[in-house]
């Protein structure tokens, strides 16, 4: 039997939902499947995102490896993907994006509202720090960083320097890893937005045309809604030149045959926020008719926050 080697970071999280999606992958395409965990310096490094930049460090080790031939197809974070076009390679997939909330973690189910006075909340998303400090001026972000499981323990450090009153963490990343039970609220959307592509995954393969068996694997898990919905979000960051890490939230849905798209880009302290929204209708529903519908409604979000003075609010572009 074929084989198909797909490549992944090495975190619980890339592993899991590599898994998953690899597992989708190999029967369709009548492969076996071989996962090649890949080292990133996203993951080696102790710094915290912002410092390293988040542009890039996670794809960048998984590219080199796609172009070199050590894999067949990488499996990506939508939402750590860089939105420039990486020379030589191309997104052979994109499948059912999972649940594209924020999820705020605490003990005992309190929500976000309920936590007292000066709570500590931990994250490195400057775009949740900055929808912290909106929400919940009092508040405290603290910079954590390293993989879900450590995160969540912090909810119960023995030290009391340690400890968090809450963390913020994607639901999807949860529910790959089967934590969803930590979640004891799961924000809404309209008032809370997320990362551009955040609970999507990419697979990522050489712009040469793949095997019969990985070309019919990347054809079975494409979902054709999730590729226009990350097409507006993401079109909303390159369209500000915005990186992957910047203070701004994008989602993209389909309702009443409208494709919307809201987006809100913050101050750093979140204490302003610029929202646009915008509605396309797209000819119909198959993929080239989305995708252009989702077009369309990207570049008028876009002009809509440059128009309100978006360039001038936050550090958009990334690399410190
Ligand atoms: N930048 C970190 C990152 N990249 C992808 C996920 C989770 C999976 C997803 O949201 O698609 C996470 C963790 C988090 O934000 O909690």
């Amino acid at each position: 039997m074929a084989v198909i080697r797909v490549g992944t970071r090495g975190s619980a999280l890339a592993l899991a939902q590599t898994r998953q999606i690899a597992e989708r992958l190999g029967k369709a395409a009548g492969a076996d499947i071989e996962v090649v965990p890949v080292t990133t310096h996203g993951d080696t490094s102790r710094a915290s995102l912002s410092q390293i930049g988040g542009t890039g460090v996670f794809a960048t080790a998984l590219r080199e490896s796609l172009l070199a031939g050590d894999c067949d197809v990488v499996v990506h974070s939508l939402k750590d993907l860089p939105t420039g076009d990486a020379e030589g390679l191309r997104i052979g997939a994109i499948p059912k994006r999972a649940d594209a909330r924020d999820a705020v973690c605490t003990l005992g189910g309190r929500t976000l509202a309920e936590l007292p006075e000066g709570a500590r909340v931990g994250t490195g998303s400057p775009r949740r720090i900055a929808q912290l400090g909106a929400l919940r001026p009092d508040i405290r972000a603290i910079d954590i960083r390293g993989n879900v499981d450590s995160r969540l323990a912090r909810l119960s450090a023995e030290d009391e320097s340690e400890r968090l009153d809450a963390v913020i963490l994607s639901a999807a990343g949860l529910g790959r890893l089967g934590r969803a039970d930590a979640a004891s609220e799961l924000l809404p959307l309209e008032d809370w937005p997320t990362a551009a592509g955040q609970g999507a995954l990419a697979l990522e393969v050489r712009d040469e045309r793949g095997s019969r068996e990985l070309e019919r694997g990347l054809a079975a898990v494409e979902h054709a809604t999730t590729r226009a919905f990350t097409i507006a979000e993401r079109g909303v960051l390159a369209g500000l030149e915005a990186g992957c890490a910047a203070p701004v939230g994008a989602t993209a849905f389909l309702a009443d045959e409208l494709l919307f798209l809201t987006a809100s880009v913050y101050s750093a302290d979140g204490t302003t926020a610029l929202t646009s929204s915008h509605a396309a209708t797209p000819e119909s529903r198959a993929a080239a008719d989305l995708a252009d519908a989702a077009r369309d409604v990207a570049s008028r979000v876009v002009a809509e926050l440059l128009g309100n003075g978006a360039a001038d609010l936050a550090p958009l572009e990334e690399s410190p």
